[in-house]
């Protein structure tokens, strides 16, 4: 129970669609009941048919995390039993267009919900039996409009705040590099990619040494200014196609598309070599200990990332630094 919380929490799709199903049950379910009890089979049957059909989509989006399916399902349903109920009942079925509106809004992106919303209304206004009278049409394409409106300004707000949480969500304020848990995300990617179609990819962990002395010495402001350099730096040795994270304190991680493990090596000249030559403070050169490892076949993220993280420790334990590949072999240069 308080994992299924806990996803209804952090998902905010999931939360949507499942709070139409929620809707359909206690505010759709009664008016099938009553229906039928009445006797009008033909509402009774529509009414239950768009609950049953809601419902088998929030199953759909708990059990196979589909929720863009789901959501297309929900607001599709939403409308055709809007235009529905307002054939069948006549006016009072009208009624139903206001939340289906907002779901829509809700459910898709604002482009598609305007296009359904549309064709919809489009289809209301054409519908005859739907209004007592054309004042009533007329009433009811304004109210419907406002409530779009109102409805297209509150899913767009939504959505702009929503990319924005999910971009800060992934960048460390400190370097501006993207954080561990875009990292955790673009290995997946890339082990995906590489499952399907053999990529080579590299990676590769660069830790500053010594670094505690730095903030000792001349104070966690002045390391916090190391840092942010050695981020811009690691931005300009590297490939456009690399991507950067920091990993956490003074550990970097490099991802590189089209690199194995002899490739890997280069980094030691493109980047740990540049950086001793570059990055410095008032006692002298900061150097980087790297450790890399190529993607192997079949491999998860955390086994990959856990083969560069072995070989960074060498580094470490080897004298600092240096750059140590798992399974590569150093050959002289000429
Ligand atoms: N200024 C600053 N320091 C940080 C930050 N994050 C972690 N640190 C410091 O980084 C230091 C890491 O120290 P250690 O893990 O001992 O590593 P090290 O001194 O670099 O030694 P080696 O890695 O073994 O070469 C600690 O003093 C942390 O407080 C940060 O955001 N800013």
């Amino acid at each position: 129970m308080r994992a299924l919380v806990q996803r209804l929490r952090t998902d905010f799709q999931l939360t949507i669609i499942t709070s139409f199903g929620g809707a359909a049950l206690f505010g759709i379910l009664p008016f099938a009941v009553y229906r039928f009890v009445s006797g009008n089979a033909v509402a009774g049957t529509l009414d239950l048919a768009i609950v049953i059909s809601i419902l088998a989509a929030v199953a759909h989006a708990w059990r196979n995390e589909d929720r863009r399916a789901a959501s297309l399902f929900v607001a599709i349903v939403n409308t055709v039993g809007c235009l529905a109920s307002a054939t069948v009942l006549g006016p009072p079925g009208l009624y139903w267009m206001y939340p289906a509106l907002l779901g829509n809004f809700l459910l898709l992106s604002r482009n598609v919900a305007v296009l359904v919303t549309a064709i919809a209304m489009l289809i209301l206004t054409v519908q005859h039996r739907a209004y007592d009278s054309n004042m009533q049409l007329a009433m009811f394409l304004a109210t419907a409009a406002v409530s779009g409106m109102v409805a297209f300004v509150f899913a767009y707000r939504t959505e702009t705040q929503r990319e924005q949480l999910e971009l800060l969500a992934t960048l460390d304020p400190l370097t501006g590099m993207q954080n561990r848990r875009a990292m955790e995300r673009e290995l997946q990617l890339a082990v995906e990619i590489s499952k399907r179609d053999g990529s080579a990819f590299g990676l590769a962990m660069l830790d500053l040494d010594h670094f505690k002395r730095i903030n000792d010495h001349y104070g966690h402001e002045a390391g916090d200014e190391v840092l942010v350099r050695f981020a811009g730096l690691i931005r300009d040795c590297t490939r456009k196609a690399d991507r950067c994270f920091r990993f956490g304190g003074e550990e970097f991680v490099l991802l590189m598309p089209g690199t194995d493990a002899q490739a890997l090596l280069a980094i030691d000249r493109h980047v740990r070599v540049r950086i001793a030559d570059r990055l410095r403070c008032d006692d002298g050169p900061v150097t980087v200990s790297i450790g890399g490892a190529a993607l192997r076949r079949g491999e998860d993220w955390q086994s990959w990332l856990a083969r560069a993280d072995a070989a960074l420790y060498r580094s470490k334990s080897e004298g600092r630094n240096r750059t140590i590949v798992d399974e590569a072999r150093w050959e002289p240069t000429a």
